[in-house]
């Protein structure tokens, strides 16, 4: 079979940095914890995940340093059957890695990264192979990706570029994270500009503030709706989210209620699976929404920025 007749099965491809993540087992300031568990994060890994659980056919890019952690990753993509074809192992840079605290009472928790010169942040145009990503039917992108370096960013820009012109649809989550730019100036522009090449875009409405300088969900929307953006979904926490496509439809769209949240990160990554898998299979918007609600309800019910990410069956049954 021909390369891209092989590839030409996938649903979605999505690109970033994955990180080994230690967990610490016990509450309280890092440097005094003992005991951590190892898992993986990642935020376009862990959209790359749930979907793969859903039973879509999910290639990500990336790059991975020759070393335990890097081998650690690709175990885990292996495991959760993500294509990993597009996955270089680089012999001079490493796997990042990151710590994070153990909360209780639904608080966000605590993370320290070590990424800074990463393999993943050595991403450029070079790691963009035209045939393996417009043979599949949609990009999944978000803004840490376009926050690890220059080339990284650039890398994210031609992904996008290069599926518009093939007429494959595209999501992006803003996912700010200030630590990783130079100025909060640069951020906005060139989230926003990412943001202005995809389909539906999924800021948190902090986020969409931040990004837009307006201060109502209908403001931040028709922001991005005004560029040509088809949806703007608007994840308002524990409210769920409200949206608005270019037809003009709104809507507020309640949560899931959670009676203990476990771990709030990922949740964001829950709600992108859900909306990206359901409009992929021709869902309403509003059901497409509601699914992102579902999947983030259960993202922070488990430690992990990916392990409450269900199964096709388990979100049957939840
Ligand atoms: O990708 C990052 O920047 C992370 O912090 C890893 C996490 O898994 C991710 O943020 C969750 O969205």
């Amino acid at each position: 079979m021909s390369e891209l007749s092989s590839q030409a099965a996938l649903d979605v491809v999505t690109l970033g940095e994955a990180m080994a993540m230690f967990v610490a087992c016990e509450t309280g300031p890092l440097e005094e914890v003992t005991q951590f568990t190892r898992q993986v994060a990642g935020a376009e890994l862990n959209v790359a995940i749930g979907l793969s659980r859903l039973g879509l056919k999910v290639g990500w890019a990336s790059r991975v340093g020759d070393d335990v952690f890097g081998r650690f990753v690709l175990k885990q993509l292996e495991k959760e059957r993500i294509n990993a074809s597009q996955v270089t192992v680089d012999d001079h840079y490493a796997t990042g890695f990151q710590l994070k605290s153990k909360e209780i009472g639904g608080c966000d928790p605590r993370v320290e990264y070590f990424r800074k010169n990463s393999a993943a942040s050595h991403l450029s145009v070079a790691d963009f192979n035209p045939a393996y990503f417009c043979a599949a039917r949609h990009l999944h992108l978000s803004g840490v990706a376009a926050a690890l370096s220059d080339t990284s960013r650039e890398l994210s820009k031609l992904a996008a570029k290069e599926m518009r012109k093939a007429g494959r649809s595209i999501s992006f989550d803003p996912n700010l994270r200030p630590v990783l730019w130079g100025s909060q100036q640069t951020m906005r522009e060139e989230i926003n500009a990412l943001a202005f090449a995809a389909d539906w875009v999924l800021p948190g409405l902090g986020e969409g503030q931040l990004l837009t300088g307006k201060k109502t969900p209908e403001g931040i929307a028709d922001f991005y709706l005004t560029q040509g953006v088809k949806a703007v979904i608007i994840k308002t926490g524990p409210d769920g989210a409200w949206y608005k496509n270019a037809d003009g439809e709104q809507a507020q769209v309640a949560a899931c209620k959670v009676d203990n949240v476990v771990d709030t990160v990922g949740a964001g990554d829950g709600f992108a699976v859900g909306l990206v898998s359901a409009m992929l299979e021709g869902l309403t918007l509003e059901q497409a929404v509601k699914r992102g609600n579902k999947i983030g309800s259960l993202a922070v019910q488990a430690i992990g920025d990916s392990e409450g990410l269900p199964t096709r069956a388990q979100l049957v049954d939840a």
